[in-house]
């Protein structure tokens, strides 16, 4: 495989790294639609932790690419709870799994990072060029110094082996397969769950963290994926690329639409006792525009199929986060 080449996924093995999370489940789904073998390794088969395990697995299944989307993740309430295993763990998962993808001699890796790469109060919309350029948020900055950590790796591979790593930064998700934990999810599968609830309870409000006023971008999982396959296919370079919607809007406005959306017309009640973390976090996507690739899914749109799927996996018992 030579760097700066596009990469023909036809007839290929493909490890998608977390297969049953939120991004690797709408990998998977994306791959489906590509000629080529997906392998998954589920953490009760592959820790991914384990450097020893994942070397072996590797030696045996010798993928040609992998897209890495396993990781520690959660929202603003999470970070907090576990600081060591969002810095730890991400660490230790992204360091395995790209050295045994180099001793494996894998064409192509995808590397998943995260906005929170970026300054608290980075200039917006955030360029990639705005990395490491100030402080962090706090918040979820181990989080945050494990992805920074990640890109960087992915770079030196390339610099160092020749390997065609690269990595994707995506703002914040949702969609299918979300997390819907009330104490570790992210915002929005926490906000559909809570108008459903409220809704369903015949509730006359709903409770939201902090003031509301802080400002986030969505982007749908299955547009994330899209992306992720279309940089597979046509990115081949040491700088990093932003994957985000273009617009952004205040958790108060999300809050209406989802409960427009949901069918909840109860008031509003704020928990102020929680943090709005960094206060807008607008992504620069215009290097992904140039090379061709741009969303799909609109918010109010991707936030009704979320719905819709949420109903669906509730009545069929089959919710993360709703054990
Ligand atoms: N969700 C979001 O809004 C955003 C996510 N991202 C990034 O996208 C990637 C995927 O995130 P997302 O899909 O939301 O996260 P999820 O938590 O939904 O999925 C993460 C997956 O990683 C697996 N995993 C975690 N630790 C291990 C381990 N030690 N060994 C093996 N597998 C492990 C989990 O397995 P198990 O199911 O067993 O727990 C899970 O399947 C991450 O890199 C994240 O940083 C970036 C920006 C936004
Ligand atoms: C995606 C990216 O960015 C993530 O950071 P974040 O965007 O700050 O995380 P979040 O999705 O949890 O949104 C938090 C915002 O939303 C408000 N808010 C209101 N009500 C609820 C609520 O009920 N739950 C949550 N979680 N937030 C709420 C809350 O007050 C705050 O203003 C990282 O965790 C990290 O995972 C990362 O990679």
């Amino acid at each position: 495989m030579a760097l700066g080449e596009p990469y023909d996924l036809t007839g290929k093995r493909i490890f998608v790294a977390g297969h049953r999370g939120l991004v690797g489940s709408a990998i998977v789904r994306r791959l489906a639609r590509e000629d080529c073998v997906i392998l998954t390794a589920g953490r009760e088969t592959l820790d991914l932790t384990d450097q020893a395990a994942v070397r072996d697995w590797f030696a045996a299944e010798r993928p040609d690419a992998v897209f890495l989307a396993a990781a520690k993740v959660g929202g603003i309430g999470a970070h907090g709870q576990a600081p060591v295993d969002f810095l730890h763990d991400n660490l230790l998962i992204e360091a395995n799994v790209m050295e045994a993808a180099h001793r494996a001699d894998v064409e192509k890796l995808l590397f998943l990072g995260s906005s929170c790469i970026y300054p608290k109060h980075a200039d917006q919309p955030i360029s990639e060029d705005a990395l490491l350029t100030a402080p962090l948020d706090p918040i979820h900055e181990g989080y945050a110094i494990a992805k920074i950590a990640g890109l960087k790796l992915a770079q030196a591979y390339r610099a160092q082996h020749g390997r065609d790593f690269i990595s994707a930064m995506p703002t914040n998700l949702y969609g299918p397969g979300d997390n819907f934990s009330l104490q570790s999810s992210h915002v929005l599968p926490a906000l559909i769950r809570k108008a459903h609830e409220a809704k369903l309870a015949g509730d006359e409000t709903m409770e939201i963290w902090g003031t509301g006023s802080a400002l986030r971008e969505f982007l749908h999982v299955d547009d994330l994926a899209d992306a992720c396959v279309f940089l597979m296919r046509d990115y081949s370079d040491d700088g990093h690329i932003n994957v985000g919607f273009g617009e952004d809007i205040s958790i108060l406005e999300l809050v209406k639409l989802v409960n427009e959306v949901v069918g909840f017309e109860g008031a509003i009640v704020h928990d102020r006792s929680k943090p709005d973390g960094t206060p807008k976090k607008l992504m620069d996507s215009s290097r992904l525009h140039a090379l061709g690739w741009r969303p799909s899914y609109g918010l109010r749109e991707g936030i009704a199929q979320t719905y819709a799927w949420l109903e669906e996996a509730i009545a069929a018992g089959d919710i993360r986060g709703l054990e």
